[in-house]
């Protein structure tokens, strides 16, 4: 099969043409054939995008599968142009820390949901690292879930067990967050300083004990020069930004959406949230990655934290392209190439995040002339809501390709 359209990687955007064979990508050139599927000018032809922070909330308890499973996960990425996600470790009680992430493996082959789920396990007081290779989640202080540290000394003792892992942390530090338990707001409760203390220890520790550490869900302009001068240093550290911390602010929080406005960490105020675009657009942020949280409304209003976000991926880069003027090659790099390189390793050399011979063929096209407003009932998350109902993309998802069949 050729597919032929607009190509876009980091290194440039080119018409040109892929010929699939099976689920893989055989060739990529000007002049292959002719072609069986051809995307207009209007619209972009991505390596499959990867969204590696979301809680799917399914593991072998099935406890919380009321808001989402791996199934229908799959079915809200794949509405977002997601070809491929990376699962929290936090959702079941007690968490994925040990041996039981195989049990997790096993119930998520069981489930055969239609994407490539990678699996993260838990750090929390007194676990060891696994007898295999997998990517770590460290809670530095509570979320939602029963994963997570009460002291920085304890989260030290424990990484020291951990040199040379993967690990992605949580920046919110547990005796700041203590001290602002009783503040009146949920951004108050769980101010910027928590999340610079939080991050000036991460980096630290990523340093002492050799890791390749990643921070989750990154909210704080005070806190990118912190990670610009540790990369300077050589320290090995990638950073996350979420949707919501680049869309919303504090001037957007009302009396009637703060339950559905609530996430961990709390949205931030207007300057930080530009800080996140122009460090998004810098490559100080190396991943648009949703954090997607799904909860029912109700428990939203109940003061829940955490946000659903997967079906509206692709729909929201188009509002970056379009509207935040990022160019398609810098889209290419957070949602397709970065991704793909950070699950590789836990999959095959050549799964995710690029066009080329020999890769999966894994594609995600979107459309710049198209737009689309949210409504919910175009939503496939099991939760059943978005916080961008009512909004007007600018641009939409064309198609998906998922080992080498088109899924949408
Ligand atoms: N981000 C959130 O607000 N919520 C996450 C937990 C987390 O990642 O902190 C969840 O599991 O609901």
């Amino acid at each position: 099969m050729i597919i032929q359209g607009t190509l876009v990687s980091s290194s440039g955007t080119f018409h040109s043409q892929i010929r699939l064979k099976g689920n893989q990508i055989v060739e990529v050139g000007s002049n292959l054939g002719d072609a069986d599927l051809t995307f207009s000018d209007d619209c972009l032809i991505f390596a499959g995008m990867g969204d590696i922070h979301i809680h799917a909330r399914d593991d072998v308890g099935e406890s919380q599968i009321y808001k989402e499973d791996f199934c229908t996960a799959a079915a809200a990425a794949i509405n977002g142009g997601v070809v491929h996600v990376a699962d929290m470790p936090n959702n079941p009680v007690p968490p994925i820390t040990d041996e039981s992430y195989n049990d997790k493996v096993k119930h998520l082959a069981q489930r055969n949901p239609a994407i490539h789920f990678t699996l993260y396990a838990g750090i929390g007081p007194g676990t060891r690292p696994l007898s295999f290779a997998v990517p770590y989640k460290a809670y530095m202080g509570p979320s939602v879930g029963d994963l997570f540290f009460r002291t920085l000394e304890q989260l030290d003792e424990t990484l020291s067990h951990y040199r040379g892992c993967n690990v992605s942390f949580h920046c919110e530090d547990p005796i700041l967050l203590d001290e602002h338990a009783n503040a009146a707001t949920h951004e108050e409760r769980r101010p910027a300083e928590c999340e610079i203390s939080a991050t000036r220890f991460a980096l630290q520790m990523i340093e002492k004990y050799d890791l390749r550490g990643k921070l989750c869900h990154y909210s704080v302009g005070e806190g990118l020069p912190l990670i610009r001068e540790a990369r300077n240093r050589g320290v090995q550290v990638t950073c996350e930004v979420t949707p919501h911390h680049l869309y919303f602010d504090q001037s957007d929080l009302t009396d009637e959406n703060r339950g559905k406005m609530q996430m961990n960490p709390p949205l931030r105020t207007i300057s930080d949230r530009k800080a996140m675009l122009a460090a998004l657009r810098d490559g100080t942020l190396d991943y648009l990655a949703t954090d997607h949280a799904p909860h029912t409304l109700e428990e939203n209003e109940q003061g829940i934290s955490g946000q659903p976000h997967l079906d509206t991926y692709g729909a929201f880069v188009t509002w970056l392209i379009l509207d935040q003027k990022f160019t398609p090659e810098q889209a290419a790099q957070f949602c397709s190439e970065n991704p793909g390189h950070f699950v590789n390793p836990y999959v095959s050399p050549k799964k995710f995040g690029r066009i080329e011979a020999g890769y999966t063929a894994s594609l995600t096209v979107l459309n710049l002339k198209r737009p689309v407003t949210i409504k919910r009932e175009d939503i496939q998350t099991k939760c059943g809501w978005s916080p961008f109902e009512g909004i007007t993309f600018p641009g939409s998802v064309e198609a998906v390709f998922i080992e080498g069949k088109q899924v949408r």
